[in-house]
C-alpha cells in the first residue's frame, strides 16, 4: 500500500480548533500521512489569540529541511506564515525540493481579530509564494487585500479570482463563509472555467477552524492524487460535516467536528 504524505507549514494553535492541529487532524481523518513545520507558536482558546510567538527563520527552514531531506511530501499545505522573512524562506524551500502540489491558505486575521500576518508581508506573499500555488484558498476579506478590490456579490468574486489567476495561482477557491444569505457558495476558477460549490449556511458560533480544515482536506486529496475539482468536493463535504456536527467545547467560538466525515462515511458504509 502507498503511503501518501502532506505537510502544513503553518502556526500551532493551542486549542487545537486551527492551524496545525487543524491541518494534522484531518490529514489523518482522510488517510494522508501528516507532517508539519511550525512557523509561529500562538497561545489561543476558543475566546481568541492571547500571544503569539514567532519561530525564527532557521527554525522554520530547519524544519523543512528534515522533511526534505528523509520523507518528501506529496503535498504542502501552507497557513499561517506571519512574516515577509518567513515567507521568502518558504518560498525558497518548496523551490528547492521541487514540491509542486502547494496549496496556500493565505491566513491574514483570526476570526477574533487578532493579526496572524504582518500587514507589510502581503506583499511577499504576492511576489513570492502565489507563483507557486497549485491552489489559493482566500476567504472574501483575504481575497479583497490580495487584489486590492472590495467584493460584494459573485460577479466581483469572480473578477477577482481572474486577478488572483493572473500573479500565477493555478487554480482559486475563493470560499464563500464571509458572504451574506442563506445559500453559501465557494468559488473555483482554474483560468478557464469556473464552478460553483453550494451548500446551505449551518447557523452556529462554532467556526473557529474552518479555513483551515477546508484547505487541509483539499491538501490530503492531492496528495493522494486527485485533481483540483474533486478535492475541492470532498474538501467541501470535510467541512460541511464538520461544522454540522460541531462539538461545543469552550466558551467562544468552538471548533469544528474533525471526525464527523469519517464517521459518517462509516455509517452509510
Ligand atoms: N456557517 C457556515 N455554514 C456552512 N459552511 C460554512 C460556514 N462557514 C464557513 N463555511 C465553509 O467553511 C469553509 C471556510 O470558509 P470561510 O469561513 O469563508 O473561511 P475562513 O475560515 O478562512 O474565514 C468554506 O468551505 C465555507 O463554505
Ligand atoms: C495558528 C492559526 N492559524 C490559522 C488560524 C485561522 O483560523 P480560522 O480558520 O478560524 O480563520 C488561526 N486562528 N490560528
Amino acid at each position: 500500500m502507498t503511503t501518501y504524505k502532506a505537510l502544513t507549514i503553518a502556526g500551532s494553535d493551542s486549542g487545537g480548533g486551527a492551524g496545525i492541529q487543524a491541518d494534522l487532524k484531518t490529514f489523518q481523518e482522510l488517510k494522508a500521512y501528516g507532517m508539519s513545520a511550525i512557523t509561529a507558536v500562538t497561545a489561543q482558546n476558543t475566546l481568541g489569540v492571547q500571544d503569539v510567538y514567532p519561530m525564527s527563520v532557521a527554525a522554520v527552514e530547519a524544519q523543512i529541511d528534515s522533511i526534505g531531506a528523509d520523507l518528501g511530501a506529496d503535498a504542502v499545505k501552507t497557513g499561517m506564515l506571519f512574516s515577509s522573512e518567513i515567507i521568502e524562506a518558504v518560498a525558497n524551500k518548496i523551490k528547492q525540493y521541487k514540491w509542486e502540489r502547494i496549496v496556500v491558505d493565505p491566513v491574514m486575521i483570526a476570526k477574533g481579530g487578532a493579526s496572524l500576518l504582518q500587514q507589510q508581508a502581503v506583499q511577499a506573499l504576492k511576489d513570492h509564494l502565489l507563483p507557486l500555488a497549485m491552489v489559493i484558498t482566500p476567504n472574501i476579506p483575504e481575497a479583497e487585500v490580495l487584489t486590492d478590490m472590495s467584493i460584494s456579490n459573485l460577479d466581483e468574486r469572480m473578477e477577482a479570482a481572474k486577478k488572483l489567476h493572473k500573479m500565477g495561482v493555478q487554480h482559486v477557491v475563493i470560499k464563500g463563509g464571509h458572504g451574506e444569505g442563506e445559500d453559501l457558495v465557494d468559488l473555483l476558477y482554474d483560468g478557464q472555467e469556473f464552478l460553483y460549490i453550494t451548500s446551505k449556511r449551518i447557523h452556529t458560533k462554532n467556526t473557529h477552524g474552518t479555513g483551515c480544515t477546508f484547505a487541509a482536506a483539499l491538501t490530503a486529496q492531492l496528495a493522494k492524487g486527485s485533481s483540483v475539482r474533486q478535492a475541492v468536493v470532498v474538501a467541501k463535504d470535510f467541512i460541511q460535516a464538520a461544522i454540522e456536527e460541531d462539538l461545543k467545547i469552550g466558551n467562544g467560538h468552538g471548533p469544528t467536528n474533525h471526525w464527523a466525515y469519517h464517521h459518517r462515511q462509516k455509517e452509510n458504509a
